[in-house]
């Protein structure tokens, strides 16, 4: 599904009495006097309530399309690319932040550092830690079982930290990552464009902050706050182990080292440091949800798990573990990986995009500015036309007749076009190799009450802002043989 919507009260008015074009507006909601469309936006991602927009505005701007996201978001990049303008960003000092920053050349020079550094072949550098990172979540499965989320909590985060700074996150309550956790969990639902009045009527923002119900203003200034020590913390880490000689290659390292030996420009220098936090922010909670995702698929899925086991006990035996060199040999694993992130993908609107030029399409007038265009990813992974039986878990959907995998190699809970995921092969790799492992080493079954019943888990998820994680449910993780126990001790 694909969904337009004009956002900002005073340019919706103003476009109404300006809308001199011969082609409508995208159909939607009737924008309110004023508020313009604000109490229509929701406050949670909720990509079923647009597709029941969808329906209900019965419209040929095609509803539930990849197709369209493919022609506006991919084949039209050019125009939409930008990000919304989004007034809280400034007070929150997000505006730094890759994944929120304008389009234009910062932005630009942004990406072009991450391409460098995060591309198919770059993103290779990132393999030990991963590996090594992955290995320590099946150490403590193993120990502790039961708190599962916890361990998959701490590896979304520790990667990041480690393959970004080279810092080791020791525990939950690392300064760093309290701060990291109170920002995002203050800032997801207020960067939503519904999320604050403050993003429908920019002049909010001027309100104090002690002025009773200015809560978005206090948590703003709160995020601020924490934003400063979440960047302040690893970095003072790096620069130190870097002056010491002691520091483990990292993206920041290794850029501070080329700075001592060949020097570097400070808008260089700024964009890694802000490249670095975004990542910290934007890998964490997205693998958390992915990873969350599988463990339940593969609780309430015993078939198909059984299916990947044997692929893994084929190709790769079980005397070792799985290596990120197996992974062209386990097609299975592979369309298993690709169906987990169709069928709960992490961020199901995906980002907001925004256009820098006025463009028509299908017959509708998009003007620039202020309309905010969502590619509803949840919904394009639930097309029919693309995804036969779509509610059905089956990664066999992305093999073709002989068992390797098909061409449908796009993932689209990466999202699209110039915006596309800056760390998407990252992002792969670390999926793929955690899905991998535990499979190799533990049975995932559904947890017993004290009668020795099954407890059934349903398949609902939480909302966070823009993040949707499965919600809360109990499994176990058997260890699949002494073998395997002894594997994931020696891999510590
Ligand atoms: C399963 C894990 C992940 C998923 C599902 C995911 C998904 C997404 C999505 C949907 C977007 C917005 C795309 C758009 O605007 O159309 C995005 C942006 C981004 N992601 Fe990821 N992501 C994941 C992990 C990561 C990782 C590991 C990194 C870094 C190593 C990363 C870095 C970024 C950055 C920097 C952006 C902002 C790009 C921009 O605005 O130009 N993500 N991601």
């Amino acid at each position: 599904m694909f969904e337009t919507h004009r956002l900002i009260v005073w340019k919706v008015i103003s476009y109404w009495l300006k809308n001199s074009q011969s082609a409508p507006y995208p159909p939607g909601p009737k924008p309110k006097p004023l508020i313009g469309n604000a109490l229509d936006l929701p406050t949670s991602s909720s990509p079923e309530m647009y597709v029941e927009w969808g329906k209900k505005y019965q419209s040929d701007f095609v509803y539930a399309s990849a197709l369209d996201a493919d022609e506006i978001l991919d084949r039209r990049a050019r125009k939409y690319s930008d990000r919304p303008a989004l007034p809280i960003l400034k007070l929150m000092d997000w505006e730094w932040n890759l994944a929120s920053q304008r389009y234009g050349a910062s932005w630009r020079f942004h990406r072009t550092i991450c391409q460098q550094n995060f591309r198919a072949v770059a993103a290779r550098d990132y393999y030990p830690p991963i590996l090594e990172k992955t290995h320590e979540m099946l150490h403590r499965l193993l120990e502790d079982p039961d708190n599962f989320e916890e361990h998959n909590k701490m590896l979304s985060i520790s990667i990041p930290m480690m393959t970004m700074y080279g810092y080791e996150v020791k525990s939950f309550q690392d300064s760093c990552i309290v701060a990291a956790d109170e920002s995002l969990r203050l800032g997801a639902s207020l960067l939503l464009p519904g999320g604050t009045w403050i993003n429908v009527i920019p002049a909010l923002r001027y309100i104090p902050s002690w002025f009773p119900g200015a809560t978005a203003r206090r948590d703003a200034a709160k995020i601020r706050e924490l934003t400063k020590e979440v960047q302040r913390i690893p970095l003072e880490f790096v620069k130190k182990e870097v002056e010491n000689g002691t520091a483990i290659p990292s993206f920041v390292s290794n850029f501070l080292r080329k700075k001592r030996n060949a020097g570097a420009l400070q808008a260089e220098e700024e964009a890694v440091y802000n490249i670095a936090n975004t990542v910290c922010s934007a890998a964490s909670d997205t693998t958390i949800s992915a990873t969350s995702a599988f463990f339940y698929l593969m609780a309430v899925n015993p078939d198909i798990q059984r299916k990947a086991q044997a692929e893994i006990d084929r190709v790769v035996g079980t005397n070792r573990l799985p290596d990120f060199e197996d992974r062209a040999s386990l097609p299975y694993i592979e369309a298993l990986y690709r169906e987990v992130l169709r069928f709960a993908p992490p961020i199901p609107l995906g980002l907001p995009h925004a256009l820098t030029e006025d463009d028509y399409y299908k017959g509708y007038y998009i003007p620039k500015g202020d309309t905010v265009v969502l590619g509803n990813i949840w919904a394009m992974t639930r097309d029919e036309d693309l995804y036969p039986d779509p509610l059905k878990f089956k990664p066999e959907r992305f093999l073709d007749k002989d068992g390797n995998v098909n061409d449908d190699k796009r993932v689209l809970a990466y999202g699209f076009g110039r915006r596309v995921c800056a760390g998407k092969y990252i992002a792969s790799a670390t999926t793929w190799i955690v899905m991998a492992s535990v499979l190799a080493c533990f049975n995932i079954e559904k947890a017993k009450d004290e009668f020795g019943n099954e407890i059934g888990i349903k398949d609902d998820y939480d909302d966070f802002g823009i993040l949707r994680h499965k919600s809360k449910f109990r499994c176990s993780f058997v260890p699949r043989s002494l073998v395997a126990k002894q594997l994931i001790q020696e891999a510590k």
